[in-house]
C-alpha cells in the first residue's frame, strides 16, 4: 500500500524534530503503522530554512493554504502555534476532510470547543498528544490507558520552562533572566515567554487533562493560574530547609461541590517524586479510583521529544484511517508480517555495571590481588570503599568488607572472575553481587 502522506505545516523547533525521527525510525515507524509515513509538502514563511529541514524530494511552500488545498494530503500537521493563523488553518484542513495533528495547547484550550465540534462534524480526527507533556504519552494514558478508572484527581509539572528556571536558580544561584534565555535558547519556552513563567502553557495544559480526565469542556477561562515571578528566592531556601521544593504545579480535581482547575506555585514534600523532578523534564501523578495513584515522567518540552508525541498521532491516524482489519493496533503493537527476528540475549551475553561485596581477610594484598583478577578479565573499576575492620566484625576483627563498583562488563565475564575471586583463600564469604543500572 501506497505511504499515507502528511502535510507539515511550520517546521520549527518541533516540525524539525518531527521530519528527523520520522526519517531516522521509518523502517520501524512503517512496521507499526502497517503503512508507511510520508510528510510530502511542508509550510513555512522562512522556506530556505524549511527546505534545509525537509531535504531532498518534499514539497517546501511558503503559504500553508497550499498544503491544505492538496488532495493527496490525508494528514495535516500544525506547528506554527497561536491563535492566530493557526486556528484558521486547522479549521480549513478539518474542513477540507484532513485529520489534524497539533502540539498547539494554547488553541486547543481556548477553542478545542469549536474545533473539536468541527472535525466531529465531519468525520475526522485532531490529535493533540504533543500539546500536553510533550513526549509523555499523557492523553493516550488517560483517554485510554486509565479508561475504566473514575478519575479523581491529577496533578503535574506540566512546564518544562519554569521547572528549568527554578532548578538552576537553585541548584546554580543563577538569576531569573538568564535562565530564561537559556531555556529560550534550548527550544523549550514558548514564543512568548510569558505564557511559560506567568503559568499560562501549564493552564493550557491542565485544562486539557481536566477535560479528558473528567469529560467536561475545555474551559481554560475558568482556570486559576499564578506563575513564578512573584516567588521569592528566600522562600525557596525556606522551603528547602523545612523539607520542601517549590515546583509550579497544574493541578484539577474532582470534589463534591465541582472541578478545582488551577496552576501555581506548590511545596511539595523534598521526598516525594515529584519534587524531585528537575530541568526541564515534566511529571504527572493522575489518581484514579481502581488502579489507584500512576506516575508519568519524561521530557515535556523540545524539538524531538515532542515530536515523538507528534509521530505517534500520525501512526493513530494512520492505523485508523486505513481502517481495514488489518490495519488496527496490532496485538503486539507491530503488524504480523512485518516483526523482527531478533534474538532474546541469554544473560551470559547482557551487559550491564555490577556492586560487589567481598567479606575478605583483612592482610595486606588482598586488594590487589582481587582488583589485580578483575583488570586481567578486563573490568574496569569505577569505585573501591574498604571499610575498616573494627566496623565489620569489631574491635581487633581480622575481617573486612571490600565493595566494588564496575564499570559496564559483560555478564558472562563477571560470572567467570567472580569464581576465581570465590576461590581466593582470602575471601571468606559467598560474594554478593548486585547489578547496577544507570538508568539514564
Ligand atoms: N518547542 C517545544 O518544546 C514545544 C513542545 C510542545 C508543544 N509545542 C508547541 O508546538 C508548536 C510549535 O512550536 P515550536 O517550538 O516548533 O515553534 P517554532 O517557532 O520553532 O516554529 C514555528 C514555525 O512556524 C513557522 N510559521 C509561522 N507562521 C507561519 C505561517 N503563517 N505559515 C507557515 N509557517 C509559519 C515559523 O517560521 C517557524 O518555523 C507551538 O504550538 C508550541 O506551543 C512546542
Ligand atoms: N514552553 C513549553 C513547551 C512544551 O509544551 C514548556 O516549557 O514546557
Ligand atoms: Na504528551
Amino acid at each position: 500500500m501506497k505511504p499515507i502522506q502528511v502535510g507539515l505545516l511550520g517546521a520549527g523547533t518541533v516540525g524539525s524534530g518531527t521530519f528527523k525521527v520520522l526519517q531516522r525510525n521509518q523502517e520501524e515507524i512503517k512496521r507499526r503503522a502497517g503503512r508507511g509515513i510520508e510528510i510530502t509538502m511542508v509550510a513555512d514563511l522562512d522556506t530556505a530554512r524549511a527546505r534545509e529541514v525537509a531535504g531532498e524530494g518534499v514539497k517546501v511552500v511558503s503559504d500553508a493554504r497550499e498544503v491544505i488545498a492538496n488532495p493527496e494530503i490525508d494528514i495535516v500537521i500544525e506547528l506554527i502555534g497561536g491563535y492566530g493563523i493557526a486556528k484558521q488553518l486547522v479549521l480549513e484542513a478539518i474542513a477540507a476532510g484532513k485529520h489534524v495533528v497539533t502540539a498547539n495547547k494554547a488553541l486547543l484550550a481556548v477553542h478545542g470547543t469549536e474545533i473539536f465540534a468541527a472535525a466531529h462534524a465531519k468525520g475526522v480526527m485532531v490529535a493533540f498528544e504533543a500539546a500536553v507533556a510533550g513526549g509523555i504519552p499523557i492523553i493516550k494514558a488517560l483517554r485510554e490507558g486509565l479508561t475504566a478508572n473514575s478519575i479523581q484527581w491529577l496533578a503535574g509539572i506540566i512546564n518544562g520552562t519554569t521547572n528549568f528556571i527554578l532548578s538552576e536558580m537553585r541548584d546554580k544561584g543563577l538569576d531569573f533572566a538568564t535562565v530564561l534565555k537559556e531555556a529560550q535558547r534550548l527550544g523549550y519556552a514558548e514564543a512568548d515567554p510569558t505564557f511559560d513563567i506567568e503559568g499560562v502553557d501549564a493552564g493550557h495544559k491542565v485544562t486539557l487533562m481536566s477535560a479528558i480526565a473528567f469529560g467536561i469542556p475545555v474551559q481554560f477561562d475558568k482556570a486559576h493560574i499564578e506563575g513564578i515571578t512573584k516567588l521569592a528566592a528566600q522562600d525557596i531556601r525556606y522551603a528547602e530547609q523545612l523539607g520542601y521544593r517549590i515546583k509550579l504545579l497544574g493541578v484539577t480535581k474532582r470534589t463534591v461541590k465541582g472541578i478545582e482547575l488551577r496552576v501555581h506555585p506548590s511545596l511539595v514534600p523534598s521526598k516525594r517524586l515529584l519534587a524531585n523532578v528537575e530541568g526541564a523534564m515534566n511529571a504527572v501523578v493522575v489518581h484514579g479510583d481502581a488502579v489507584g495513584t500512576t506516575l508519568y515522567y519524561g521530557k515535556g518540552a523540545g524539538s524531538e521529544p515532542t515530536a515523538s508525541a507528534v509521530i505517534a498521532d500520525l501512526v493513530d491516524i494512520t492505523r485508523l484511517h486505513t481502517a481495514d482489519a488489518a490495519h488496527r493496533v496490532p496485538h503486539l503493537a507491530f503488524h504480523p508480517d512485518a516483526m523482527s527476528d531478533l534474538k532474546v540475549l541469554p544473560m551470559s551475553e547482557v551487559v550491564t555495571s555490577y556492586y560487589l561485596r567481598l567479606r575478605v581477610a583483612d592482610q595486606a594484598g588482598v586488594l590487589a590481588k582481587v582488583t589485580g583478577l578483575l583488570a586481567t578479565a578486563g573490568i574496569s573499576i569505577d569505585a573501591v570503599l574498604q571499610r575498616e575492620a573494627d566496623e565489620v566484625g569489631g574491635e581487633g576483627s581480622t575481617q573486612t568488607d571490600l565493595i566494588i563498583l564496575t564499570h559496564d562488563a559483560r555478564e558472562g565475564t563477571v560470572n567467570d572472575v567472580l569464581a576465581e575471586l570465590q576461590a581466593l583463600p582470602t575471601v571468606l564469604e559467598p560474594i554478593v553481587r548486585i547489578r547496577k543500572e544507570e538508568l539514564s
